[in-house]
């Protein structure tokens, strides 16, 4: 195995009102962002790549290995600062897709006690300073990536689970679970966007994060979107996890006369037995998986409406203090794998929706509402679900993901409906129309 060697420097304050998204100049970019804040690496230094049932295992196993034989000069100390890895995770055991972990040559961090930058070397001779960090930063902002426009040869096709192969899924989803044995399944289709010309990520990326800002935008090697639900963020031992279910769609809204956004919202959202149902199976389900890892949990009684450009969505914020066993509180990565899938992204029994999924779904998700994210050497990380995204499979080709939780009082009309509400975000920054 190589040997890393680091080094963070402070790069003090940062005052572009753009934030990170300064750095989403590439369309190599491995980034995580959210609110202008976050981490963007260039290049590559060390890769692992795992499928099956024990790629989170063996994926902790490799980053634990990595750190013990690394050298590490880091001042800053902040999470996310130290050696760093982005990476992927497929949503199935079953799945072919390789699960990854990428550790980045340069970083550059932004939270809110301030910028820092570090450069990561397999190189014994090199020279680990603020002047060489810096130089290998400028090295990969000397070559920025091309824009693209809208092309009217651009053309959304159907994927894997077409239209009616979704619907009929849909509705044998529904009989299931009034059959009893399950009580919620998470169902998705895909579409493939084909470009006339090569997909420019980087500026994807940017009109992601400049319009979603409330949502996590991820790049890791050609999975790209901006997802709103934290599975799991590890800072300091405490966990934190949004958990979302309940979905409404902005754009084909049916109000009162004279209600606002806010009061319709909140009428057939949050005052809906279906909804209310759906997300309380999602929310149990992480508190479950969770409980055992922590010493202390909160989370709100009641969930709350948030606000997306395209949808409205039940949200629920969970916070827990992480037990230290033997003065070591679990890992981002330890916890990723212990509370996926949730039920927001697969059901209720986890085991019995996950076997429906495979037998109704017939594809293969991939990396599709997988972990998504970061790890640091400190254990802290941020693994948000893989979700509003898109896998770039060939510089013209994207195939985007959306997915439904379905319930016994769910509608494959309605289900179908909220697919496109989903596919939405990718489609808008891709510059398609549907
Ligand atoms: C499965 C997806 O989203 C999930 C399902 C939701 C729902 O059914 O209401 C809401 C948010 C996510 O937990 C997706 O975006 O593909």
């Amino acid at each position: 195995m190589t040997s890393l060697r680091a080094v963070t420097v402070d790069l003090g304050e940062h005052s572009s009102p753009t934030g990170i998204m300064d750095y989403l100049v590439r369309d190599d970019v491995l980034c995580w962002v959210r609110r202008g804040g976050g981490l963007v690496g260039f290049g590559e230094v060390a890769r692992f790549t795992d499928a099956g049932p024990g790629r989170f295992q063996t994926a902790a196993r490799w980053w634990r290995e990595l750190q013990q034989d690394a050298q590490v000069d880091n001042p800053v100390g902040l999470p996310g600062t130290g050696l760093v890895a982005f990476g992927s995770f497929a949503f199935s055991k079953t799945s072919g897709h390789a699960s990854r972990l990428i550790v980045p040559q340069v970083v550059v961090g932004l939270g809110e006690q301030g910028c820092w930058l570090t450069y990561i070397t397999d190189d014994d001779g090199a020279d680990l300073t603020a002047e060489t960090a810096e130089a290998a930063l400028a090295g990969w902002l000397d070559e920025i990536s091309a824009e693209r426009g809208a092309e009217t040869a651009d053309r959304l096709h159907p994927g894997q689970v077409s239209e009616s192969a979704f619907k009929a899924a849909v509705a044998a989803g529904v009989e299931k679970i009034s059959g009893g044995g399950l009580s919620k399944l998470v169902l998705a289709r895909d579409v493939i966007a084909e470009l006339s010309s090569p997909i420019a990520t980087a500026q994807v990326l940017r009109e992601l994060a400049i319009r979603y800002q409330d949502c996590w935008t991820y790049g890791v090697d050609g999975l790209i979107g901006s997802t709103p639900e934290m599975l799991i963020k590890v800072e300091n031992n405490v966990a934190r996890a949004r958990v979302l279910a309940g979905t409404l769609d902005r754009a084909n809204t049916h109000k009162i006369d004279g209600e606002s956004d806010a009061a319709y919202a909140e009428r057939v959202l949050a005052g809906s037995e279906k909804q209310q149902h759906e997300h309380e199976i999602a929310i149990d389900s992480l508190t479950r998986k969770l409980e055992p890892y922590t010493s202390e949990m909160t989370s709100h009684s009641e969930p709350f409406v948030l606000e997306l450009p395209n949808v409205w969505h039940l949200a629920s914020d969970v916070s827990a203090e992480l037990s230290t066993n033997g003065g070591h509180a679990p890992s981002s990565l330890e916890l990723a794998e212990a509370v996926h899938p949730t039920a927001a992204v697969c059901g209720t029994p986890t085991e019995v929706a996950g076997a429906l999924i495979r037998e109704l779904e017939q594809m293969d998700r991939g990396p599709y509402a997988g972990p998504v994210g970061w790890t640091d050497g400190a254990g802290n990380g941020e693994w948000g679900i893989a979700l509003r995204g898109a896998v770039v499979e060939s510089p013209t080709r994207v195939r985007l993901y959306a997915g439904c939780g379905i319930v016994d009082a769910s509608t494959p009309e309605a289900e179908l409906a909220e697919t496109w509400a989903k596919f939405r975000p990718m489609i808008e920054a891709l510059g398609l129309r549907r």
